[in-house]
């Protein structure tokens, strides 16, 4: 909304600009009037009193086109401004109530100034060309700043559609794809019929880390725990977190060999550098589970293996890496 009060500001601006260069001293004080209700509005914005802002500039700036319409007529042009003004208050976050109000003022506003007689400005002749001039204006002015006011609307929208996009495919912790994403991936590259592996990694002993340190301490190693992960991938390889402290690695084209070294440096980097607060180092490990896309005939049966192999690498002791069902790659080797 305060967009709008600025973009309002600088069309009156530019507009008093050319009234000067007209020569047309009483418009101008309308102009200037409507900039500082404009500003009036701004302030009360900035205070969150979002309605007295609206009603302000509206309140002002109907009076003011409507002294305009009468001193001039309504074949200057002035009668477009309605028509903003409807825009500007129907794209206002304010309650359908008050647009519906607001709407209804500005429609009888609007009719009563074109149907009242025009008196002209007192001290200025009235002039066809002056009129003509003045639609013109109006028209260009209107042109622009509802051109503005679009092209503002515009980028917000895109701007709310990327953030809606991405909070429903990333996890609000640890900022890397949710479940519903990284299953996406790999049911994308199962559809495609490429060869890929899937990594399951669930962090050790989590739940000791909640009840030692409490729910802040264990977000934070979460959130250690994606930063190290992301930063042992590879480019092309995805992560994403698929429930509390577990999460899932997608290797697209890649062998079993070629996720068991991403798995090992997984494992280094979390052993240097492992999960630091202020007084705290909390060293934390996983158990992790490996499944390839050639060992089973659907995705689902491939979740289910990697999970499965995750698993048998907790019962084994933990901090272990279950490839298939006969090679267990222990901490030692990891
Ligand atoms: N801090 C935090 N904890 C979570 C979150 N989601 C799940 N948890 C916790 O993660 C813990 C998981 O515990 P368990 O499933 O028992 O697993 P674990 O303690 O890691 O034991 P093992 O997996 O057998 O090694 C529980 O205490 C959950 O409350 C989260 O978003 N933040």
């Amino acid at each position: 909304m305060a967009q709008i009060f600025w973009i309002a500001s600088l069309g009156h601006v530019v507009f008093a600009g050319i009234l000067v260069a007209m020569q047309i001293p009483a418009m101008i004080v309308l102009s200037v009037v409507c900039i500082l209700a404009n500003l009036v509005a701004l302030v009360l914005h900035r205070r969150l009193q979002l309605k007295q802002a609206m009603t302000v500039k509206m309140a002002v700036t109907l009076l003011m086109l409507s002294i305009g319409i009468w001193w001039v007529g309504p074949d200057a042009g002035f009668e477009y401004y309605f028509f903003l003004l409807l825009c500007e208050i129907l794209i206002s976050d304010l309650s359908v109530r008050y647009k519906v109000g607001m709407s209804v003022a500005i429609g009888s506003v609007a009719l009563m100034a074109i149907m009242l007689p025009s008196y002209g400005i007192p001290w200025v002749t009235r002039d066809a060309s002056v009129s003509r001039a003045l639609q013109v204006i109006n028209l260009m002015m209107v042109f622009l700043v509802l051109g503005g006011i679009m092209w503002r609307l515009h980028a917000i929208t895109e701007r709310c559609e990327h953030h809606f996009r991405r909070d429903a495919t990333h996890d609000y912790l640890t900022k890397v794809p949710n479940r519903r994403a990284i299953f996406h991936e790999a049911d994308m590259l199962w559809h495609q019929q490429r060869h890929f592996t899937l990594l399951l990694l669930d962090a050790d002993h989590f739940k000791q880390v909640n009840d030692t340190y409490g729910h802040t301490v264990g977000d934070e190693v979460l959130r250690h725990l994606a930063y190290i992960v992301r930063g042992a991938l590879r480019e092309e390889d995805r992560l994403g977190r698929v429930g509390g402290e577990e999460f899932l690695i997608v290797f697209p084209d890649s062998t079993r060999d070629e996720a068991l070294t991403v798995a090992s440096r997984i494992r280094r980097c979390l052993e240097e550098q492992p999960c630091c607060l202020e007084t705290l180092t909390l060293p934390v490990t996983f158990s992790m589970g490996l499944a390839a896309s050639d060992e089973v005939a659907s995705v689902q049966e491939l979740i289910a293996l990697a999970d499965r192999r995750l698993y048998r690498a907790k019962s084994a002791g933990r901090d272990q890496l279950v490839m298939s069902d006969l090679e267990i790659v222990g901490p030692a080797t990891l």
